[in-house]
């Protein structure tokens, strides 16, 4: 076949099974790398995802499958976000367009969806842990596939992977861990570890590093200057000295790379022979994040995970504009602000500047912004220690991520009563992600910590009233906001604190009260003025603005008024705010003579879609308040 010939055949129309690209041939590889690459862009262009990430690792998962046949060896992506390829050539191409919609594929591995899909991720660094389990798993029954975790740099940050690794050397098992290395988490990487993995090997330490080395290699006797010599003209041995093979190898780990991992050929042919080698091995391979998309690789961080662009020039779609400000936005600004006054505040992220609005504070106060890298329970802990020192820790984790600080939060912060503040971004639902990221156990998982405040605003400027009472507050604080623009309610220079434990009656009724927490008050307030204005029913609504300390009084008194109350929260509803309610009515002997009906998140994990099409099948929305609204007062 010549070079036209094959310009105008799809090589990728031609795969069936995920091991047809062993019978590919080199260059009808790289045509192939092309038409994925041409296929993930102009679909993520539409449905919107994580574009750089998959972009980077075109040829990688290609030599995989290549050397591995995933239908027996078992492939572990970590986070996931890296996997379109490999969702594409597993026989979910003709689904691939309906990447992150309701009822289409998932943007992460999900074992309900493939069989190809070992394990379910969308959390970073479990990858070699659920890979040792798994060979584990094969070597009790006696069997002989393959286990290969693929890791990224930014996920190697995480505590777990060294668990992993650990315990991985100790047992010698056969896995092979591929460590792609990129400098890259969502922004650049950052640690120790980062700059010991970075290629930049013969920079300046390294040169001051040989030289000392050279000098100690002298004072050997008879020998030494010899062997000075023999290093100095070594300066590929001097740089695999100071590889990352050092590292890995004290985890007993039998390490190899770095390799060049946009080359198939030599990808494959380090597979090949790494599956002749026993016990663990480390494969560490250097891509390009974004690589092929020229806007991608200009700026990974942005194309990390993306809405919807024009594919020709990587520009954000307009849709009729919405100019509102999101929560998170309000969030930076107004901590920017209280940072000025307050030289005590300092800010930390687990390797999320940018989603969490952080970013603004490190380019406005960079010694008073700290990036842990993805270490959740460590940037818990380390905000603990920081606040015993007089400083006011700001940590400002996503919901679905600080479910792994649990521990940190209730030993570390609440018992040790510390002013460390939380702040718990996209709590709710956060749509295309899925369940994977939904913030849907905050209000569960952290509304029984005795000595912790925990508040969720109803719109931005109550968002800005939290975050002052939270800093002004000695003593724990947790606030959990939605993912997405607010309401566009003004926000103010300098916001007032709130009282404690005090919610806000936002319209009174005669018929029923609405108790809503957090971006379900106003959905309720818009569900009860329409019911009024169609229907004549007189509902109040309260906006109880605190999980704990509930509002107590407020919602006896409302108990004892109303004997219809409809409880609305965007968490599970097991558990959550309404269950607390239901507490503090029953502990108090106010239930009685009242109907209560609570909506909220069921006991189940809710997929991907967007946000208003979840809301709306769940019924959380006006229109579902609303519908439950008028059962309730056609209830006896
Ligand atoms: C526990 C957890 N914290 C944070 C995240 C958010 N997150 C997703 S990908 C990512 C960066 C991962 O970097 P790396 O593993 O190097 O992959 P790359 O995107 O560079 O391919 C982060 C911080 C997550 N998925 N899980
Ligand atoms: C893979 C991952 O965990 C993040 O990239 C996450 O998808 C970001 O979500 P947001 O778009 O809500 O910031
Ligand atoms: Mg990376």
């Amino acid at each position: 076949m010549d070079a036209t010939q094959l310009q105008e055949k799809t090589v990728l129309s031609g795969i069936e099974r995920p091991t047809d690209v062993q019978q590919l041939s080199s260059p009808e590889l790289i045509q192939l790398a092309g038409e994925l690459r041409r296929l993930i862009i102009d679909t993520v262009a539409t449905t919107g995802g994580h574009l750089a990430p998959s972009l980077g690792v075109v040829e990688l998962t290609l030599a995989l499958l290549r050397a591995f046949d995933p239908s027996r060896d078992k492939i572990v992506w970590d986070v996931g976000h890296q996997a379109y390829v490999y969702k594409i050539l597993t026989g979910r191409r003709d689904r691939f367009g309906t990447l992150r919609s309701l009822g289409g594929i998932s943007g992460f591995p999900k074992m309900s969806e493939s069989a190809y899909d070992h394990f379910g991720v969308g959390h970073s660094s479990t990858s070699i842990s659920a890979a040792l389990g798994m060979a584990c798993g094969r070597d009790l029954k006696g069997r002989d596939n393959r286990v290969v975790a693929v890791i990224g740099d930014g996920s190697m940050t995480a505590g777990q992977a060294y668990e992993g690794l650990n315990q991985a050397g100790g047992l010698h098992s056969d896995m092979i861990v591929v460590l792609n290395d990129n400098e890259m988490s969502i922004s650049r990487n950052v640690g120790a570890l980062s700059s010991f993995f970075s290629r930049n090997l013969t920079k300046s330490w390294v040169v001051r590093f040989k030289k000392d080395v050279e000098s100690i290699l002298k004072s050997v006797p008879k020998i030494g200057e010899d062997l000075a010599t023999y290093a100095r003209k070594s300066e590929e041995a001097f740089k695999h000295f100071f590889t990352p093979g050092m590292l890995f190898e004290a985890f007993r780990f039998n390490y190899l790379g770095p390799f060049d991992g946009h080359n198939i050929d030599l990808m494959t042919s380090v597979f090949e022979q790494v599956k002749k080698l026993s016990g663990p091995v480390l494969v560490h391979v250097l891509t390009k994040k974004g690589k092929g998309y020229q806007p991608a690789e200009d700026n990974p961080t942005y194309f990390h995970g993306v809405g919807c662009f024009e594919p020709e020039t990587g520009l954000a779609r307009k849709f009729g504009g919405c100019s509102l400000p999101s929560y998170t936005d309000v969030f930076g600004q107004t901590l920017c602000r209280m940072a000025e006054e307050d030289q005590s505040i300092i800010a930390i992220t687990a390797a999320m500047p940018e989603g969490t609005g952080l970013d603004r504070f490190r380019e406005r106060f960079p010694d008073r912004f700290v990036d842990v890298g993805i270490c959740e329970q460590h940037a818990v802990t380390f905000a603990a220690g920081l606040a015993t020192e007089g400083f006011k820790p700001v940590v400002v984790i996503y919901s679905t991520f600080m479910q792994r600080s649990y521990d940190q939060i209730v030993h570390d912060v609440c018992l040790q009563n510390l002013p460390v503040v939380l702040c718990l971004d996209r709590g709710g639902l956060v749509g295309e992600d899925g369940p994977t990221h939904h913030g849907a156990f905050d209000m569960s998982y952290l509304r029984h910590i005795p000595n912790l405040v925990f508040m969720a605003p109803a719109d931005e400027a109550e968002l800005q009233r939290m975050l002052v009472t939270a800093i002004r507050h000695d003593g724990p604080v947790a606030l959990r906001y939605p993912r997405g623009v607010g309401l566009g309610t003004p926000t103010v220079e300098k916001p007032e604190p709130l009282p404690l434990g005090e919610g806000c009656l936002l319209r009174d009724g005669t018929d029923a009260v609405v108790v809503a927490i957090g971006s379900r008050v106003n959905p309720s307030l818009a569900a009860a003025e329409e019911l009024e204005r169609e229907t004549g029913a007189s509902v109040a609504v309260f906006n109880a603005r605190f999980i704990r300390p509930m509002p107590e009084a407020q919602l006896i008194e409302l108990a004892g008024r109303f004997s219809k109350m409809l409880l609305v929260e965007e968490n599970v509803l097991k558990g959550g705010f309404g269950s607390g309610v239901l507490e503090v009515l029953s502990d108090n002997g106010a239930l009685s003579g009242v109907t209560v009906k609570r909506l909220g998140l069921p006991d189940g994990f809710v997929e991907h879609g967007k946000q208003k099409e979840l809301r709306a099948r769940l019924g959380i929305d006006k229109v579902g308040i609303r519908r439950n609204l008028e059962e309730l007062l056609a209830s006896a």
